[in-house]
């Protein structure tokens, strides 16, 4: 009997932590519309001309911090991880495979393994539990665009989110528990920022986010496609699991780049403002991300914590991501089985 194939897409990694191979990472991730979502031929020249040739050499100093001489880029480390636990989890009638939207392994390899297989059909997840523009649709456009050109498409399905599905909110509480949250005076729920503009785009009335007070603080049937309402979601869910106040934890955005509005607060921002209130230890939860990555470890652990340092904090303390918890395993079985 023909297997049923899964595809894991996360977002990619460098090659290498060497700035030539950062450099093709951030011009392939940066050059895809949707993630810089202006006038390609404006793209052009800002990512090729600027972005690229000067951030590469410094991102490829942060990658080699984070980058393992034995396991590599942490995300992919992960990945593989997740790959291997969901292939034993669900047993010889599934052909789980593992991608990258940008870089290795491929999009296009991992499918054609699974068209060599006369898979059944194929269900997508793309490792992002909140919808955005720039990752989850980016993932399904690029593996529609590839299938497109076969002669014969397959039954083909994607997730479109998973910000609250109860296995994976459980296994960032668990996470979270480990650090004994009544150790702290503050937590923080980081997500990944997005321009603003990204938002607006995905408001299919034109009328709700960025227009109305505190519009996308909670998620209704107007705004349940908006990241920033399904992360605002995330992280009541997990506070809820965890018991904390509202009062005693902020939701906040993180990794802009450039200088147009991304959504706000900032976590930049609001890390000096608690350093300020006198706030000394602060636990972060990160629930954009299922695998530990640069943002992770490097951003929140080493350069937010420098920051609260420096202005009189003690400590910030990440709660690790997804990575091999059972409980994020079951999530990806659930969504693996159309559940
Ligand atoms: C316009 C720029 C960017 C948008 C929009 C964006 C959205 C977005 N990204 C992720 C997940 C990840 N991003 C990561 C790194 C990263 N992101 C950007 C820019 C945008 N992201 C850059 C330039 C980088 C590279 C790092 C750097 O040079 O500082 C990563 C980490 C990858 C790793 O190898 O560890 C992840 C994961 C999401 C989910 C998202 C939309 C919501
Ligand atoms: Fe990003
Ligand atoms: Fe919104």
């Amino acid at each position: 009997m023909s297997k049923k194939g899964i595809l894991l897409v996360n977002l990619g990694t460098p090659d290498s932590p060497q700035t030539p191979d950062v450099r093709k990472y951030l011009n392939e991730f940066l050059m895809d519309g949707r993630v810089i979502d202006i006038n390609p031929v404006l793209r052009t020249f800002l990512v090729r001309g600027i972005i690229a040739p000067f951030r590469s050499p410094k991102s490829a100093k942060l990658y080699q911090e984070i980058w393992s001489e034995e396991n590599g880029s942490p995300l992919l480390y992960y990945s593989i991880i997740q790959q291997k636990l969901l292939q034993e989890r669900l047993g010889d009638e599934y052909q789980v495979e593992l991608a990258m939207r940008y870089q290795t392994p491929s999009i296009e390899e991992a499918l054609v393994r699974l068209k060599d297989n006369l898979v059944e059909n194929i269900r997508v997840i793309p490792m992002f539990p909140q919808y955005a523009s720039a990752s989850t649709g980016s993932v399904m456009d690029k593996v529609m665009g590839l299938v497109r050109s076969w002669q014969t498409i397959p039954n083909i399905s994607f997730v479109n989110s998973f910000h609250s599905e109860p296995s994976m909110i459980k296994a960032f509480a668990e996470n979270g528990k480990k650090h004994g949250v009544e150790n702290f005076d503050h937590v923080l729920f980081s997500f990944h920022g997005l321009p603003q503009r990204q938002l607006i785009k995905c408001d299919h009335t034109g009328k709700h986010c960025l227009k109305v007070d505190g519009c996308c603080n909670t998620l209704t049937d107007v705004n349940k496609f908006c990241y920033s309402a399904q992360s605002h979601d995330t992280a009541r869910l997990i506070a809820e699991e965890l018991g904390i106040p509202k009062e005693k934890y902020t939701i906040c955005f993180q990794s802009r780049l450039g200088n147009d509005p991304w959504v706000k607060p900032y976590t930049s921002e609001i890390v000096a403002d608690l350093a300020k209130q006198g706030k000394k230890r602060m636990l972060v939860f990160c629930p954009a991300f299922v695998a530990d990555c640069l943002e992770t470890v490097y951003e929140v652990s080493e350069e937010y914590n420098e920051e609260f340092k420096a202005l009189g904090g003690e400590h910030i303390q990440l709660v690790e991501s997804l990575n091999d918890n059972p409980l994020f395993i079951d999530t990806l079985e659930g969504l693996a089985k159309g559940n």
